[in-house]
């Protein structure tokens, strides 16, 4: 399932690897699972846009009880049928929005499943797994044991009990496990992360981490299931009778989808490993390159249980765990469980894929959950319409012709001048001085996963354009000035587009059409004023289509 063909890591210092959770295909995928596409999404397009390689992996986490449990109660006759059918969802909604990741890796996937065993093994060879008894409070929903500190009774259902962590509902098990020796890793861990402080992002979650690990002890943790509770997973190395735990086959996923245990630890391609069109070069500059993007639900398991397991076995760790907040539906999580989900192909068909796209990035923060809101839907498409849209109809009307400013301002270098009029000379200045900064800014907040206030800035950007524009008055203007002020607004049009194509892939292509910029000028290296000497050539003709129409509000 990989798109491109050889990749190759020619500048090291400029690789990267973005990765998405790979989700649980229990049910259809919303708006939270498209949130983490789409932080990833954009970074990937980002280093794209600035000539940089880079690799992003997403995918299905197909094994474990709850798939079992599901496939079951829908009727399939396999779990396998099951995932089958429903990780298409996912790949689904991927392709309504863009998501253009290098790999969609499946656990269930040939090289996924040997890779396991391999990470396994090595655990067990340098002497971290063990067997034993494993006695507890087990949450079928979770999959995860819980300490009897975490555990109460049901105040609505006598007999039963619930653990204080997710309030899913825990039953009393004994049985034989392989164990993880974790209770070894609490000072590695915390040196690490002490050494490497962005490697847990942003730093509160750093902190709720270190805190987390310098008061509690770790206990050695149960990564193996017996057989004949669960069916639907990957056998321990040697022994039939245990599955091994969901979460070590699926956090290895990261490891897989760029070549895998052996090629990072020899750091040369693997081609057994991959599908056969790809081969991944220096693997393991790739995956120290690697960045995780998460939701805070599974920041124990990335930040504890996954270092562990690289350090048990001898590998680097990735680069970054960026842990983001949750988008909430009635005062609780999105959730598929909970079934209070925002279908995501529903909002795109009413309003678009790059609306919500926007709209995602722009009322989100890493650190604080996010309240869906269709109206701001709604009104962020009226916004593209009536700001940035109608910017440029205007500045393509027929009184006007963009390609002789182009031509005298930056093929021909004159300066831009409006004569008499310090106040508009001001307001010039002030957008191009703007726009000079906007490409950085947008950088340093897409590598900060802070997109919000970048889009806020280019709202803010186009706000001055249009203000430019109507206190301006170009039709009452002899030729070059109103030659400045077209070009002006039109720079602010081109280079906002450049820059938020890794945002708004199509519409941003769709504003960049309509004033005609080449294809081949559309790189980061054109997002500055006079960067391009070369567009606008039909944009003045009649006839042309507006770049986007207005929709209607979704009857609720
Ligand atoms: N409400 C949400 N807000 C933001 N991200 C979310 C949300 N729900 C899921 N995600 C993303 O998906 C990951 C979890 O995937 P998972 O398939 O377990 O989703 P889920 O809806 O929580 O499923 P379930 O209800 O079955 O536990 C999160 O770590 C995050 O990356």
């Amino acid at each position: 399932m990989f798109r491109s063909t050889v990749i190759t890591s020619r500048f090291y210092s400029q690789v990267s690897h973005i990765t998405t959770p790979i989700y649980y295909p229990n049910a259809k995928p919303h708006l939270g699972h498209l949130y983490s596409s789409l932080m990833s999404d954009v970074f990937h397009r980002w280093q794209l846009l600035q000539g940089n390689e880079s690799l992003f992996t997403t995918g299905t986490d197909e094994h474990g009880l709850k798939i079992q449990l599901a496939s079951h109660k829908n009727g399939y006759k396999t779990p396998k049928e099951f995932v089958d059918r429903l990780y298409e969802d996912f790949i689904q909604v991927d392709k309504a929005f863009g998501i253009q990741y290098t790999r969609f890796i499946r656990t269930t996937d040939p090289d996924h499943t040997e890779n396991v065993s391999k990470l396994w093994k090595l655990c067990h060879e340098n002497g971290y797994i063990y067997k034993g008894e494993h006695k507890g409070w087990y949450s079928v929903s979770d999959e995860t044991f819980y300490p009897e500190s975490k555990v109460i009774k049901d105040s609505s259902s006598p007999g039963k009990y619930l653990n204080t962590e997710t309030n899913n509902e825990v039953v009393y098990h004994s049985e034989n496990n392989y164990f993880f020796r974790l209770s070894q890793f609490r000072n590695k861990l915390i040196t690490y992360i002490k050494e490497h402080p962005s490697f847990i992002y942003p730093e509160t979650k750093k902190t709720q981490i270190l805190n987390e690990l310098q008061n509690n002890p770790l206990q050695d943790l149960s990564i193996s299931r017996p057989e004949f509770r669960l069916k639907w997973g990957i056998s321990v190395p040697g022994d039939e009778s245990q599955k091994i735990y969901v979460w070590f086959d699926a956090l290895c996923n990261y490891l897989t989808s760029i070549g895998g245990v052996d090629a990072i630890l020899d750091n040369k391609s693997n081609a057994k490993l991959l599908h056969k069109t790809s081969e991944i070069q220096m693997p393991r500059e790739w995956w120290v390159n690697t960045t995780h993007v998460i939701g805070k639900d599974i920041i124990k398991f990335h930040t504890i249980y996954w270092p562990s397991f690289l350090m048990a076995a001898g590998l680097p760790l990735p680069r970054q765990v960026v842990v983001h907040s949750h988008w909430i539906c009635n005062g609780t999580k999105m959730s598929k469980s909970l079934g209070n989900v925002v279908d995501p192909l529903l909002m795109r068909n009413c309003y678009g894929s790059d609306a919500v796209r926007w709209f995602l990035l722009e009322n989100s923060q890493l650190e604080e959950d996010g309240d869906f809101q269709e109206d701001k839907l709604f009104h962020l498409t009226e916004l593209f319409a009536s700001k940035w849209g109608n910017l440029i109809n205007r500045c393509c009307g027929s009184k006007f012709n963009l390609h002789r400013a182009v031509q005298f301002y930056a093929a021909e270098k004159n300066p831009l001048k409006i004569h008499s009029n310090d106040t508009l000379q001001k307001d010039m200045d002030s957008l191009l001085g703007e726009l000079e900064k906007f490409p950085d800014f947008m950088s340093e907040k897409i590598a900060n996963f802070q997109v919000a206030s970048a889009l806020r800035q280019a709202w803010s950007i186009i706000n001055e354009a249009n203000a430019f524009m109507q206190n301006s008055k170009p039709w009452t203007r002899q030729k070059t000035e109103q030659d400045a002020i077209i070009y002006t607004c039109m720079e602010a049009s081109r280079i906002l587009a450049i820059t938020c194509q890794p945002v708004i892939p199509e519409l941003a292509n769709k504003f960049l059409d309509r004033i005609d910029v080449m294809k081949k000028n559309r790189s980061a290296s054109f997002a500055k004023v006079n960067m391009d000497s070369n567009y606008g050539i039909g944009s003045n003709n009649k006839g042309r289509k507006v770049p986007i129409q207005r929709v209607s509000k979704r009857h609720t």
